[in-house]
């Protein structure tokens, strides 16, 4: 009896597997459907912490986003139920796991590792973009590796149609925040450029660019100043492409189709491609 995708799931519909991980709303196991054989993530978010946290809006608007979403790099979201106590959001199975516990396991990546993750990157903030979805959370905690080592986006919690100014109850890292979002300022889908410059500096560097691990208020000078330095270990074209994204005025980051022809990132592209 296939499912079709519409029609209710329940648990049982599933042979649980091992935990993958525990986040903050509650946990994801690896579980498999019955008939046929499907492997998935299956991430169980708690409604009563949900309701406390004030974020069901942001869970309908994930679901309602992520569904129609589909791209390569994009973690699929096949579907959710929920049952008294739960909310069940049926996941695709990246198969490398969480793309920070390489960065933390490594210190930082080498120039082609991060070229070929920030390309990948730069190619699925094209096609959400097109669809008009800022993600407005990029950070490797929200980055998933598949079985081929390739780049997933997940955690569509903080995604929004553009243009969004939704006042962020800021909680988690402020290392990922542009300018136009410390200030408050109405922000676009340029806020995900500046990400992917924060994530490409924290790729090569191992630490984002504007931390500062002893005060909050110093991490938001640094931003809005853009304080940016570089160890001298970074080559030159990885520089270059840094700059052009972590540009204080939103008009002036670089193109992302112009990140994909970015000399950092062509030539540590596959032979051929
Ligand atoms: O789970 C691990 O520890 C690692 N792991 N390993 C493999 C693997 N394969 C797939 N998924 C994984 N993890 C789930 C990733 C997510 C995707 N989408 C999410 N959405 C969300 O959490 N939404 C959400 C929650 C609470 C509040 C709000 Cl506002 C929004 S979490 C995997």
């Amino acid at each position: 009896s296939r499912k079709s995708p519409t029609r209710e799931w329940t648990l049982h519909d599933f042979d649980m597997g091992r935990p993958l991980g525990k986040g903050k709303f509650g946990r994801v196991y690896m579980v498999r459907t019955k008939n046929p054989n499907y492997i998935l993530a299956l991430k169980t978010l708690y409604k009563s912490e949900i309701v406390q946290s004030k974020v069901e809006k942001q869970i309908r608007r994930e679901i309602e986003i992520q569904q129609n979403l589909r791209h390569p790099n994009v973690l699929r979201l096949y579907g959710y139920f929920h049952d008294e106590k739960r909310i069940f959001l049926m996941l695709e199975f990246a198969g490398k796991g969480e793309l920070y516990k390489q960065l933390s396991k490594h210190g930082c990546f080498t120039e082609k590792r991060s070229s070929r993750y920030i390309y990948q990157m730069a190619d699925a903030l094209i096609y959400l973009h097109g669809k008009h979805v800022i993600h407005r959370d990029i950070k490797p905690e929200n980055l998933l590796l598949g079985i081929n080592g390739e780049l997933k986006i997940g955690d569509f919690g903080w995604s929004v149609h553009a243009p969004g100014n939704r006042r962020m109850t800021l909680c988690g890292t402020l290392d990922y925040l542009p300018p136009e979002m410390v200030e408050g300022k109405e922000h676009n889908e340029k806020v995900d450029y500046w990400a992917l410059g924060v994530l490409t500096y924290e790729f090569l560097i191992g630490n984002p660019p504007f931390e500062d691990r002893s005060s909050v208020n110093n991490t938001y000078r640094r931003i809005a100043k853009v304080d940016l330095k570089f160890p001298s270990n970074i080559s030159a074209e990885a520089r270059d492409l840094i700059s052009r994204l972590l540009q204080y005025d939103p008009q002036s980051r670089l193109a992302l189709t112009e990140v994909l022809r970015h000399p950092w990132i062509v030539k540590h592209r596959p032979r051929g491609t």
